[in-house]
């Protein structure tokens, strides 16, 4: 099977080009190909299906040819990626299958559209972002509260007052279950600078990332909400990079750099 490897900020992905879903994705392949010893390697899968044909998505298709499939390494289905589909969009334009521009993309968590321009950069517009309250985690052994932010996926951004750089994050945080029956993508930011933060994450189904464009949308609303703003532009600072947030009274934009950076065959 064809995969394309890529990468938006360092949030890695498998691309499976599977255009009339005739793949067999069960969890396990899933997490074996993402596997970084066992598998390729990478943070998600993005499999490449006709919309009209993906029986989840079938309604967006007149609004968008395809449908990213995401998954995450553990391989549980995702509803958004805003990463993956700013990648997502630089594959379809490499591989012909969209014109360069904008165009509509099907996600499970509805069409998002994107725009690519001739700096490699790829925008994507995310959304409102739901404000669901406040919630709480726990990181190694220390509290910290922030917003619930609904980004399509459910996220927990929580501004802190400890350095983001020195946090431990290699077991999963914990969270009410109450409040995140399906799991949550957990966000601990700090604002450095006018309408800059960085940024690190735990994600639901993946562990800590380089980068999370979802994430990277829910913790500027988190900065946005601390500052008493609603719209304007924030440098999110993550592990992997910088992306770009705006939020305007109607919806959100993710913009950064959306990279191909291998190809192959899989043996399965
Ligand atoms: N890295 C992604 C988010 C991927 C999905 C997430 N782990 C979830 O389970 O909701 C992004 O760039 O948004």
């Amino acid at each position: 099977m064809r995969f394309v490897k890529g990468h938006g900020t360092e949030n890695d992905f498998v691309i499976l080009p599977d255009p009339d879903g005739e793949l067999e994705l069960p969890a396990a392949l899933v997490a074996r190909v993402c596997d970084r010893r066992a598998g390729i390697g990478a943070d998600g899968v993005l499999r490449v299906m006709r919309t009209k044909l993906s029986p989840e998505v079938a309604d967006q298709a007149g609004e968008a040819e395809w449908f990213m499939d995401y998954r995450n390494s553990d391989g549980g289905a995702a509803e958004m990626c805003g990463n993956g589909v700013r990648v997502f969009a630089r594959y379809l334009v490499d591989a012909g299958l969209a014109g360069a521009g904008e165009f509509g993309v099907a996600t499970r968590g509805g069409v998002r559209r994107v725009r690519l321009a001739e700096t490699g950069d790829v925008t994507v517009d995310m959304g409102t972002p739901r404000l669901l309250g406040r919630s709480r985690t726990t990181v190694a052994g220390q509290e910290y509260e922030g917003l619930r932010v609904d980004m399509g996926n459910p996220h927990l951004a929580c501004a802190i007052g400890d350095p983001v750089a020195q946090l431990d994050l290699s077991h999963q945080p914990a969270f009410d279950p109450e409040a995140f029956p399906s799991g949550v993508n957990i966000e601990l930011l700090n604002p450095v600078g006018p309408r800059r933060i960085v940024m690190r994450v735990f994600e639901r189904g993946s562990g800590e990332t380089r980068s999370c464009g979802t994430g990277a949308v829910a913790s500027a609303v988190a900065a946005a909400h601390l500052a008493g703003e609603t719209t304007g532009t924030w440098a999110v600072e993550v592990l992997g990079g910088t992306v770009t947030v705006t939020l305007d009274e109607r919806t959100s934009y993710l913009a950064g750099p959306a990279v191909l950076v291998a190809s192959g065959d899989l043996s399965l």
